[in-house]
């Protein structure tokens, strides 16, 4: 331990707090507490103290506040230190709380018995304490701290000459991945990752080209020194980590990589206080291997969080039919990453294949699945020697169904033999029986919560456990016996044999029967109360001190007998993953099978070229929306992008576009995750990067504008897409002047042909774009069929060829609700709009539609109705136009005009 005095000012002062005076006032407690706290200054210190964690001076205003806990003080030599503390029986739902919002905790237990420590130091003695773990966001393994059905992943970023690598494991599953990362990438691979923590050299914070990406992930960051990203140390981390003598067997890492991998790992055992959970060995990421999605087209199309952020509503709780908490962690997992190998993919869908053929299989299986707990979670709790009980019956219970699902896959007679990823999986699920057999000997029904206090072990398991509890009843059964011998032995039958804590056992009688007990000196007084008098003898002293003998050797067999238990499971750790892993693989495959089958969704065929074809495809989260509000079926489309492989869609609000260009994207990333997609048929040339702006919304976290949110999105869109792209676009440039909207828009359209060579999906309210589709041999035309009928628009939500002529976006303002007076001004502006016989000049008058509003008072002062205001000269912008033929224009003709319009428009 650091010199107490040093570390007490150091302590205070890095806590914030004004030095303790002298340091030397500390009582020799608050001098440890001082020293430790000193050692975790970025932590919260829970100090335990008998039963409850104390946490002192900042410490404990931060918690009281965060916890809504009392706020107290301790006296210390005149001065008193403030003071709050948390049960030790429910310290965890307490650091939940902390944790949730973004503490770390320092946890120091009492490393001795208080009674040691007396007998070693005498009365005065400082109980030794130490911690004994950090608790971090990304470092947890407890269940009550984690989400099922979520990996929390921790992430550690490295650089080493210019490169970067980012490295994340799963510390409750031992999931271990790496991956090297551009500047460019990192936001995109953060995203899909999602960790709860990042570790980052501190130097690279301060990067100008990241500071954007940190500022997404500000919560979780964790700046570390440079010097804990070597690279040297980290690989041989990993390499003692792993037990190997090089790394190659694992792949051929880069020094970043390696970097990243190994300071996260130290920093795990750092966290743990040396005892590292099991890791499976990292597993190297090709970043051309998934589909690129970046952190805005995620959350465009609420892939794994709906529109308030939680799961609900999302595409991922739409599509989870899994059972097993391993199971729908690996399905957001696939979720986040789809594929882009047709190979891969197709090993996938053939797993989904057969479980949609065999349906009673699949039944059975998804049968067995829901019986089986979370092996993972438990295996990591007893490799990190975190345990409970119950995390052996858990292995026990799963492993059980991992033998019986073995049996159901081997494709014995009569059943088909399953495809290589289902036949792998089965391979993977081993072979445990005999494990199974003696955890099933072993354990009790009812088991405890913990360990400490025996009752783990069955009865019949172990004769010697047996004969010493054995022991332990007799001698609880003799103390039982005596209290009929005393009470006939004296006389009085009130006579009890009780138990505290103070006194151990003693019999008891009322003060008036005390006068009547014999005085042969079996009864030697302990204690006299009000209502009571208590009494040992000699035989109840002696019985009792069998009884403890036989408890605390009984205690200590059945501890060191179930310790060989958790050693069996620690044993063999890695078949236990594999088989925790396969049994996830198969839960994702039935589950997407049986999907597949409830929504009568069709298996897609991912092909190398840049085919996009569906037919009648939906939008799985809003028909299921629509099916469960019982609001009518919903209508399935086409989408071909084949030739023409830019669609332009106009159409009215309301009529779907947006719901449209969504449903193509979201079966593209259900097709690639390997799952059957809500369409008659999908062949889907794979795609290597999807983008998506749909909708906006302000970030006025970073003083953005909805208009320039949709202008960095777009530009990210137009600056990455390539012909193996996907890009869905919703009315881009609507969040600015109607001129400088249709020209951004125009020009997006012409650089998504022209230079990306995307296949893209645009939806536009800019019906003049659609004569693009006379130069872009690339470019069609589609629209959402409407009907007229007695005045009334109905919404047909089909999408057909052709071009929209009308919006009816003043229908929908109506059906909205708006005022009628405004409903009817709003419909004399948009006729005077379209008085100009030619597109061009509709738009002239367009440049003037502020005039126009102004002009408007309540209820139609000002211009009326019949006497639309316009100037009577003809403006500058009239004029040019005047000038000009429009299918003389090149389309880059046609936008410098538009600019030029712009410019006369607003300097008029
Ligand atoms: N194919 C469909 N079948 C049935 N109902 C649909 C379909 N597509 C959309 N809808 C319904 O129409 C509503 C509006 O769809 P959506 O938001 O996609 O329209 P939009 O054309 O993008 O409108 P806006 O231009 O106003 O954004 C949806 O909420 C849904 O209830």
């Amino acid at each position: 331990m650091p010199d107490s005095a040093a570390a007490s000012s150091n302590a205070q002062a890095s806590n914030g707090q004004p030095p303790n005076g002298q340091s030397g006032a500390a009582t020799p407690m608050m001098a440890q507490y001082n020293a430790i706290r000193a050692e975790h200054p970025e932590c919260l210190l829970f100090y335990r103290l008998g039963d409850f964690y104390e946490l002192f001076h900042d410490d404990a205003r931060i918690a009281a506040e965060a916890l809504d806990i009392a706020l107290t003080k301790r006296g210390q030599q005149g001065e008193s230190i403030p003071m709050a503390g948390v049960p030790v029986a429910n310290a965890e739902s307490y650091l939940a709380r902390l944790i949730r919002q973004g503490h770390k905790v320092a946890i120091c237990e009492q490393l001795e018995d208080p009674a040691d420590a007396k007998k070693r130091a005498g009365s005065k003695a400082v109980v030794q304490r130490g911690v004994t773990r950090v608790v971090t966001p990304g470092t947890l393994t407890e269940d009550e701290l984690l989400d099922a059905r979520s990996h929390n992943h921790i992430a550690a970023l490295s650089e080493v000459g210019r490169e970067l690598a980012l490295a994340w494991l799963d510390v409750s599953t031992g999931a271990f991945a790496v991956q090297g990362v551009s500047e460019g990438e990192l936001a995109t691979v953060l995203a899909r990752v999602e960790p709860g923590e990042l570790l980052l050299p501190e130097k690279l914070t301060q990067r100008e080209g990241l500071f954007e990406t940190f500022a997404e992930w500000k919560a979780a960051l964790t700046p570390l020194p440079g010097t804990r990203f070597d690279s040297a140390n980290a690989r041989a981390t990993l390499q003692e980590t792993f037990g190997v003598a090089s790394l190659d067997a694992y792949g051929q890492f880069s020094r970043a990589e390696v970097s990243a991998c190994g300071t996260l790992v130290a920093y795990v055992a750092m966290t743990q206080k040396g005892s590292l959970p099991r890791l499976d060995p990292p597993r190297q990421v090709r970043p051309d291997a998934v589909m690129a999605v970046d952190a805005a087209t995620r959350a465009n199309l609420e892939l794994t969080h709906g529109p308030d952020g939680s799961r609900a509503g999302s595409l991922l709780a739409t599509i989870d039919r899994t059972v097993t908490g391993g199971g729908a962690r690996l399905l957001a997992d696939r979720l986040s990453a789809p594929l882009t190998d047709p190979d891969a993919i197709d090993r996938r869908l053939d797993a989904v294949s057969f479980l949609v053929t065999n349906t009673e299989l699949r039944e059975e299986v998804r049968a067995r699945l829901r019986r089986c707990p979370d092996v993972e979670r438990a295996l990591s709790r007893l490799t990190v020697g975190r345990w409970g009980p119950r995390d052996l019956a858990s292995i026990r219970d799963g492993l059980a169904q991992a033998d019986a699902l073995r049996g159901l896959l081997s494709g014995g007679a009569g059943t088909p033999a399953p495809p290589d990823l289902l036949a792998e999986a089965a391979g993977d699920l081993g072979a445990h029986d005999a494990l199974v057999d003696k955890f099933t000997r072993a354990l009790a029904a009812d088991l405890p919560v913990s360990a400490r206090d025996g009752g783990v072990l069955a009865q019949g398991y172990a004769p010697e456990l047996d004969e010493l509890r054995g022991l332990r009843d007799e001698s609880r059964r003799h103390i039982a016996n005596l209290q009929a011998r005393y009470a006939q032995h004296t006389g009085i039958q009130a006579l009890k044999v009780r138990h505290n804590h103070v006194l151990g056992y003693y019999v008891e009688v009322t003060p008036r029967q005390a006068e009547n007990l014999p005085d042969d000196g079996t009864f030697i007084h302990r204690q006299t109360l009000a209502s009571a008098v208590r009494y040992t003898t000699t035989e109840l002293g002696e019985l009792e001190q069998k009884l403890a003998r036989a408890g605390e050797k009984a205690l200590a067999m059945e501890q060191q007998l179930v310790h060989e238990l958790v050693g069996e499971v620690t044993a063999r750790a890695e078949a236990v993953a594999a088989a925790a892993r396969a049994l996830a693989e198969l839960d994702v495959a039935a589950g997407l099978a049986e999907l597949a089958v409830a929504r009568n969704w069709s298996r897609p065929r991912i092909t190398r070229d840049t085919r996009f074809v569906l037919r009648q495809g939906r939008h799985p989260v809003v028909e299921r929306a629509l099916d469960k509000a019982d609001e009518g079926p919903f209508v399935a489309n086409d989408c071909v992008l084949d030739d023409s492989r830019l669609w332009l869609l106009t159409g009215p609000n309301m009529a779907g576009k947006s719901t449209y260009l969504r449903q193509n994207a979201l079966i593209a990333v259900l097709a690639q995750m390997g799952a059957y997609v809500p369409a008659e048929r999908a062949e889907i040339g794979a795609v290597d990067r999807l983008f998506s702006r749909v909708g906006a919304a302000d970030d006025l976290a970073r003083g953005r504008s909805t208009f320039m949110v949709e202008m960095v999105e777009t530009a990210a869109i137009l600056n990455q897409a390539g012909p193996r792209s996907l890009v869905i676009l919703d009315e881009i440039g609507r969040g600015t002047a109607t001129f400088d909207g249709l020209s951004i828009a125009w020009a997006c359209v012409e650089h998504l042909h022209e230079v990306n060579g995307c296949r893209g999906l645009f939806a536009t309210h800019y019906h003049e774009l659609t004569r693009l589709a006379a130069r872009l041999d690339g470019l069609s035309c589609h629209t959402m069929r409407v009907k007229e009928w007695q005045g009334e628009v109905v919404f047909l939500h089909e999408v057909v060829p052709g071009a929209a002529d009308r919006s009816y976006g003043i229908h929908v303002a109506k059906l909205a609700g708006l005022p009628r007076a405004a409903v009817e001004r709003a419909e004399t502006v948009l006729e005077t709009l379209q008085t100009s016989d030619d597109q061009m000049s509709g738009l002239a008058a367009l440049a003037d539609d502020l005039p126009l509003f102004a002009a408007a008072g309540p209820e139609g002062e000002g211009a009326s109705a019949d006497q639309p205001a316009a100037s009577s000269q003809p403006s500058a912008v009239e004029q040019r136009l005047a000038e000009i033929n429009p299918d003389d224009l090149t389309p880059r003709e046609a936008l410098e005009l538009v600019y030029a319009l712009k410019g006369l428009a607003d300097g008029s």
